[in-house]
């Protein structure tokens, strides 16, 4: 027998390139986009200076923004045949199945798909930013059986995502939440869906195939999905009196069953998500805003039995979850929400990697059966 090499089982602690786009660094659980904290970011940008940034490197000047909003906001409606594909579609298919769609389809009708410049990619990148919003609450709108709303040049980007999806512009305390969820949502290094977007791309496939990808990598339960299955399990639960008793029943159970118990635990922190106390913070605006302490309940019943149990901690889809199913969205939009938030990491990863770009193919260890002839 010859000796197998060393298997790095889920690529856990391998490092497979550098990136300059963000740091994760579960030691002193921070998190950087280009050097600034995200903390920080989400205190005081919009999103559209964020994402700025992941692409740049640097934030906008004040012309530069300008700009970028212009062509933004000009680019967010839907053309007619993404809508036509899009209600092609039965409603059995999951919100990510149809997001993950109708970015084919941008990108099948784009005559620049194949342009993978700089200049070509970072406008396939704008592109994308801009209709995602449109895309999400087109189909949530046509899940309910409610009307589309056209977008607004008038509004940035997070009051006319909502404005998309509920008619009505919701107060500032909740357009604040929402834009903090999606800077927070923004990038985070290799994880799996970003790093399926770069492996895409390490063969010189071109951007939308890359994101189209990612979105696929993204909605598995262990990743963004978990932001939905969330809501699964309050639900399981059940909101109402005496949450913190039934969050340790329910736990006890669950766990006898082996289940993982989503929106807890992480590859990276062991010590706590760097953006679950930002965004926590923000549930709970909204929690005060929406009087629904029966939310913050569960929230804090089942986070003292899991961390008292198991010692895991929760990661960013554990507040956003409820977040999100406060703010009035459906459950199975949450992890589209987080495709458009991410599309900025993705893209600005695919522009690196392009930058220095070697092949992504790891080896393997074969352990079939030995040499046979017949
Ligand atoms: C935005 C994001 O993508 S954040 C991640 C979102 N995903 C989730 O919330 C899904 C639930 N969490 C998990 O499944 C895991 O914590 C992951 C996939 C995120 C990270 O997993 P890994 O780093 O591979 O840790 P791993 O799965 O090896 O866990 C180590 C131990 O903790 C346990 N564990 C980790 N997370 C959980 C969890 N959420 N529920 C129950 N047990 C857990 C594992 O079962 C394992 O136990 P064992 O050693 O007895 O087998
Ligand atoms: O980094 C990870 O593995 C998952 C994660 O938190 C993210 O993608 O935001």
């Amino acid at each position: 027998m010859t000796e197998q090499p060393q298997i790095f089982k889920g690529l856990a602690g391998v490092v497979v390139d550098a990136t300059a786009v963000s740091k994760v660094n579960p030691e002193t659980n921070s998190l950087l986009y280009r050097g600034y904290p995200v903390q920080e970011l989400a205190a005081s940008k919009s999103f559209e200076e964020v994402a700025w940034l992941l692409w740049h490197g640097e934030l906008p000047t004040a012309a530069e923004l300008a700009g970028f909003q212009k062509s933004e906001r000009a680019q967010r409606a839907l053309d007619a045949n993404v809508k036509r594909v899009i209600d092609e579609l039965p409603l059995t298919a999951h919100p990510m199945d149809v997001v993950r769609t109708a970015v084919s389809v941008i990108g099948a009708s784009d005559p620049n798909t194949d342009d993978s410049s700089p200049e070509g990619n970072l406008a396939k990148s704008i592109t994308l930013f801009a209709k995602l919003p449109a895309i999400v609450s087109y189909d949530q709108r046509r899940r309910r059986g409610e009307g589309v709303i056209e977008p607004r040049e008038d509004l940035d980007y997070s009051a006319n995502f909502l404005w998309m999806s509920f008619g009505e512009i919701p107060d500032d305390v909740v357009v604040d939440a929402f834009r903090v969820s999606l800077i927070l949502y923004a990038e985070h290094s290799f994880n799996a869906s970003t790093f399926t977007a770069r492996v895409i791309t390490s063969t010189l496939s071109d951007l939308y195939s890359a994101v189209t990808g990612a979105i696929g990598a993204l909605k598995g339960p262990l990743h963004g999905g978990a932001n939905e299955a969330v809501l699964h399990i309050f639900n399981e639960i059940g909101f109402g009196p005496d949450a913190p008793a039934r969050s340790e029943a329910w736990l006890e159970q669950a766990l006898a069953e082996k289940r993982k118990i989503m929106g807890f635990g992480h590859r990276v922190y062991k010590k706590g998500d760097s953006r679950v106390p930002t965004m926590r913070k923000s549930m709970v605006e909204l929690i005060e805003y929406y009087n629904r302490p029966d939310v913050l309940d569960l929230y804090e019943g089942l986070e003292a039995a899991m961390t008292e149990r198991k010692g895991i901690l929760p990661n960013l889809d554990y507040p956003s979850g409820p977040a999100y199913h406060l703010m009035g969205f459906d459950t199975l939009t949450f992890t589209p929400i987080f495709v458009a938030a991410r599309i900025t990491g993705w893209t600005a990863h695919i522009m690196e990697q392009l930058q220095a770009n070697a092949l992504i193919r790891p080896l393997s260890a074969y352990n079939g059966v030995d040499e046979r002839h017949l």
